[in-house]
């Protein structure tokens, strides 16, 4: 078996050649190789570590290092320097592991680096003369992006705030036969029904389906949905069904539920999270709403959320990666489909219903703007209610919702 620090290499090179989220190659590795809590925590710290980072530890291995460096000598260094200034791990048992990580012909190289990174660590932790979008490890076109937006203060509370390590907060699920009973305290400034889990998550809570795994920031938008009990509510976009479940445990039961999701391989997912947390939805079933809906929906839900594809920048604290995979121009692109699935689905819905469109970004394009030009195409829609969380602000994920209803002849 792997350590996990050369584990930590391993999944770094498979990260930067594929698609795969870093949290899955860290889950995939860790229980395929049935890691000990404590090396998982490692691996765990490492890996998120260095995305989190990468910018400031790339610009760190240039100040240390004149020249080129091949891309697994590159990883190493990167899973070295977050060890030692991150982490702020022991400088020997940093420097030693690193050394042990590289092949021979470039163990010198790694030595001398990591060296040269102890000796010299008070000044390159000094970050006060660095451009913030590499103190803060972020794109430049983001923090511009932001600076605009959110003003240059809260653009670096935001990027701060994206590089603390995120909280596990649990929702208490009303729905399962027996009860679970937060520990002491773990509730403290989160909203009813939520509490923080310290350490590793209890199995049986999971298997049990006593508690689902979310961020607070989640229920803005089922409570403006509100769903009742005994109305037919559909969730458009719900795997892997954290709303399904918050919908449900608001109205009671799965009752009158359909779920639908364009991407039939995380319905299998969807089906067992629900099942788990003891919901039975009406129906569960693939549908891409950039398409239209079959004539069976039409007018027939009391309720819509549409939990739309979104670029996430509301929950870069959890989704590490997402920073160095999103590009400007699928912000632009994502919108498309965000109105294309509004303009669908809003004939699926009774007369006098409502719908929420939500979203985990903070991009005012995705959120906000979007539904202006909206209402502006369709004068007879309008927005009655929003809501938006910013981690900087909430200290939680950013999120976004709102409410549509169409206007009635006395509006
Ligand atoms: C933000 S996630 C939904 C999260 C989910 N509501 C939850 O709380 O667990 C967006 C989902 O939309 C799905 N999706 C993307 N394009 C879609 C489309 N055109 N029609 C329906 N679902 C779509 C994705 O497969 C993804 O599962």
């Amino acid at each position: 078996m792997k350590s996990p620090r050369r584990a930590a290499v391993s999944i770094l090179r498979a990260w930067a050649k594929g698609h795969v989220y870093a949290e899955s190659l860290i889950e995939r590795h860790a229980s395929r190789n049935n890691l000990s809590a404590s090396d998982r925590g490692l691996l765990n710290a490492i890996v998120l570590g260095v995305l989190r980072h990468r910018r400031l530890l790339d610009h760190w291995i240039g100040e240390l290092r004149k020249g080129k460096l091949d891309h697994e000598t590159r990883d190493i260094l990167r899973v070295g320097l977050c060890q030692l200034l991150i982490l702020q791990l022991p400088d020997h048992a940093a420097v030693f592991e690193t050394v042990n990580l590289g092949k021979s012909p470039v163990r010198g190289l790694i030595n001398a680096v990591m060296r040269k990174a102890a000796a010299t660590k008070k000044s390159l932790l000094d970050l006060s003369e660095l451009p913030p979008a590499i103190a803060h490890s972020h794109p430049d076109w983001l923090y511009n992006r932001w600076r605009k937006a959110f003003g240059p203060e809260a653009t670096l509370e935001l990027m701060a705030f994206n590089n603390l390590p995120a909280p596990t907060v649990a929702r208490i699920n009303p729905l399962a036969p027996e009860a679970t009973d937060p520990p002491a305290g773990s509730n403290e400034s989160l909203p009813a029904g939520y509490f923080q889990i310290d350490g590793p998550i209890p199995t049986e809570w999971l298997t049990k389906g006593t508690i689902y795994i979310t961020d607070p920031a989640t229920r803005h938008g089922i409570e403006l949905l509100a769903p009742q009990p005994g109305e037919q509510i559909l969730d458009a976009c719900a795997a892997p069904g954290g709303k399904a479940f918050l919908i449900a445990a608001a109205g009671g039961s799965g009752q009158g539920l359909t779920c639908t999701d364009s991407n039939e391989k995380r319905l299998p997912r969807l089906r067992e999270n629900l099942s788990r947390l003891h919901i039975t939805p009406d129906s569960i079933q693939a549908h891409d709403w950039t398409q239209p809906a079959p004539t069976k929906w039409h007018g027939a839900f009391d309720a819509i959320l549409l939990d739309v594809p979104c670029s996430n920048t509301g929950v870069f604290r959890r989704r590490v990666d997402v920073r160095w995979r999103l590009r400007p121009q699928d912000i632009t692109d994502l919108t498309r489909i965000q109105q294309s699935i509004l303009e669908q689905a809003l004939p699926c819905l009774k007369p006098g219903g409502r719908l929420v469109y939500s979203t985990c970004s903070i991009e005012a394009e995705e959120n906000d703007e979007l539904l202006q030009q909206f209402v502006e195409l369709h004068p007879d829609w309008q927005i009655t209610e929003t809501r938006q969380a910013l981690p900087q602000i909430d200290g939680t994920d950013g999120a976004f919702a709102a409410v549509l209803r169409r206007r009635s002849s006395f509006d």
